[in-house]
């Protein structure tokens, strides 16, 4: 019901509303955001562990067959996920990229 009194019409109603949704979408995607940090931040520290292992025993940085198989696992996951499987792909391929530049820098 609108409350004419208090100055409200439909528009300024559906305006405040759309306001409101999008402060709370953008809540839930600072949230998000957060939860994406502290998981590469995480995901970071055991590759970082990995590094050493690999410098430390003379292994490669990279290992392409380990890596076929967890771009076959996150396409897999993408689908399922209604996220774009190509841009799981390219996502992934861009923190490998520097995972492998920390790898090098071990191996110095
Ligand atoms: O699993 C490894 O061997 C890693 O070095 C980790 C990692 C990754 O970031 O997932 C990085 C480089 C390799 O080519 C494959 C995977």
């Amino acid at each position: 019901m609108l409350d004419r009194q208090a100055g409200e019409t439909p528009v300024t109603d559906a305006i405040t509303k759309a306001a409101d949704l999008l402060r709370e979408h953008r809540e839930s995607i600072d949230r998000l955001d957060a939860i994406l940090v502290y998981t590469l931040g995480e995901r970071f520290k055991h590759t970082q562990a990995v590094g050493r292992l690999k410098a430390l025993h003379d292994l490669p940085p990279a290992d392409p067959v380990r890596e076929e198989a967890q771009i076959a696992r996150l396409t897999d996951l993408a689908r399922r996920a209604d996220l774009d499987p190509d841009f799981a792909k390219k996502f992934l391929a861009f923190i490998i990229q520097e995972v492998i530049k920390h790898h090098e820098q071990f191996k110095e």
